[in-house]
C-alpha cells in the first residue's frame, strides 16, 4: 500500500544540530540549500574553485567551501551535481571524507540503480525526490506553498534514515504537498520515463509538430505560437488545480467534443506502444547505458540536439512574444 508523509508526520528537530552539505549549486542545489535554510537548518554548499556558482551561493547568504570540505563538516552530504559528473565527484572528494555513520543523500536514483555510485555499507543513503524543476521548488517554498517529493531509502546502518530523509523533505517544503515513499528503482524508472516520454520529450515534440502544422499550411507564427505552446500552460495549470473535469468545464463544449473525438487519432495505439518500448529500454537499462557512453565521448549528439532545438522558429517566435508579457519570469540567466 501506497505510503504518503505530510507535515504532521516529519519531525524537523530530526536536522536539529546536524550541517547538511548541498553539493552543486544549479537547479535543485540552490533551491535545497535556500528552502532548507530558511527551514532553520544548518547548510554548507559545496563547490570547486572556479565554479560559477560560488558567488551566486556566497551572494544569497550561504556558506560555502569545496565539496571535500563541505563533505568533512557536514552529517548530511546531498548530492545535487549533474548525474553524468556524480561518480568522478563521490571518488575523488566525498567518498574519502565520509566516515561512518554519515548520511548521503540523491534527488534521484540513478548512479545508486545502475551502479554508478557505491557507498560503504555504514553510510546511509536516503533519496529525497522534488518532482518538479528547482526553480519552481524554490518558488513555490518562497510563496508558502510546497512541492511534492519522493523519499526513499537505500542503506539504513543508523536505523533512522527515514526520519533524516522526512526531516529534509520537510525542510524543503515538501511535506505541504506530500511525500510518497517508493524505491530508488521506482523513482528512476518513473523518473526517466515521465521527462522522455511526457513531460520533456513528449510535450516539446507535440507543440513542435502542432506549431509546424499551422506554420506549414500558412498560418501566423504568432498564431501557432500562441495556440500550441503559450495556451499550454493555462490548460495544464486548470488540469494540475482541478483535474481534467476542471479544464473540461472550463473550455467550450466545442473544444470538449474535439478533445473526445480527436485525442486519440493523436496519441494512438502506435504511441503507447512506443511508449512501452521506451519504458523497456529504461528498465532493462538500455538508456543509461546510451547516456554514460554519450558522456565518455563529450556528448556530440546531445550538444549539437541543443544547438538545433535553440535555433528553432518556435523558439525565436516565442522569445519575441515572451518580450511583452514582462510577468512571464524566466530562470535562465
Ligand atoms: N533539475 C531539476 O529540477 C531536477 C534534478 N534532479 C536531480 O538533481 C541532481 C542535480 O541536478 P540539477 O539541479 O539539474 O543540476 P544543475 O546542472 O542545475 O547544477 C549542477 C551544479 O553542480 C555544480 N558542479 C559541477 N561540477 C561540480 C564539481 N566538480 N563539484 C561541485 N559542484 C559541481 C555546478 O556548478 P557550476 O555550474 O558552477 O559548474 C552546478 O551548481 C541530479 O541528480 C538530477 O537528476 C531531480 C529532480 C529535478
Ligand atoms: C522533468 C525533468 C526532471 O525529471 C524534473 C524537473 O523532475 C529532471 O530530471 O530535471
Ligand atoms: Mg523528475
Ligand atoms: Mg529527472
Amino acid at each position: 500500500m501506497s505510503k504518503m508523509y505530510y507535515e504532521q508526520d516529519c519531525n524537523l528537530d530530526a536536522l536539529k544540530g546536524k550541517t547538511v552539505a548541498i553539493i552543486g549549486y544549479g537547479s535543485q542545489g540552490h533551491a535545497h540549500a535556500l528552502n532548507l535554510k530558511e527551514s532553520g537548518v544548518d547548510v554548507i554548499v559545496g563547490l570547486y574553485e572556479g565554479s560559477k556558482s560560488w558567488a551566486k551561493a556566497e551572494k544569497a547568504g550561504l556558506k560555502v567551501d569545496t565539496a571535500a570540505n563541505a563533505t568533512k563538516a557536514a552529517d548530511v552530504i546531498m548530492l545535487l551535481v549533474n548525474d553524468e559528473k556524480q561518480p568522478a565527484i563521490f571518488k575523488e572528494s566525498i567518498e574519502p571524507n565520509l566516515t561512518s555513520g554519515k548520511y548521503l543523500a540523491f534527488a534521484h536514483g540513478f548512479n545508486i540503480l545502475y551502479n554508478q555510485v557505491a557507498p560503504a555499507k555504514d553510510i546511509n543513503v536516503f533519496m529525497v525526490a522534488p518532482k518538479g524543476p528547482g526553480h519552481i521548488v524554490r518558488r513555490m517554498y518562497e510563496e508558502g506553498k510546497g512541492t511534492p517529493c519522493l523519499v526513499a531509502i537505500h542503506q539504513d546502518p543508523s536505523n533512522d534514515t527515514l526520519d533524516i530523509a522526512l526531516s529534509y523533505a520537510a525542510g524543503v517544503g515538501g511535506a505541504r504537498a506530500g511525500i510518497l515513499e517508493t524505491t530508488f528503482q521506482e523513482e528512476t524508472e518513473t523518473d526517466l520515463f515521465g521527462e522522455q516520454a511526457v513531460l520533456c520529450g513528449g510535450v516539446t515534440e507535440l507543440m513542435k509538430a502542432g506549431f509546424e502544422t499551422l506554420v506549414e499550411a500558412g498560418y501566423q507564427p504568432e498564431s501557432a505560437y500562441f495556440e500550441c505552446v503559450n495556451e499550454m500552460k493555462l490548460i495544464v495549470d486548470l488540469i494540475a488545480e482541478g483535474g481534467f473535469s476542471q479544464m473540461r468545464y472550463s473550455i467550450s463544449d466545442t473544444a470538449e467534443y474535439g478533445d473526445y473525438k480527436i485525442g486519440s487519432r493523436i496519441i494512438t495505439d502506435e504511441t503507447r506502444k512506443e511508449m512501452k518500448k521506451v519504458l523497456k529500454e529504461i528498465q532493462e537499462g538500455t538508456f543509461a547505458k546510451e547516456w554514460l557512453v554519450e558522456n565518455s565521448v563529450n556528448r556530440p549528439y546531445f550538444l549539437a540536439k541543443r544547438r538545433i532545438e535553440s535555433e528553432h522558429q518556435v523558439e525565436t517566435v516565442g522569445k519575441k512574444l515572451r518580450k511583452m508579457m514582462p510577468w512571464l519570469k524566466s530562470e535562465e540567466e
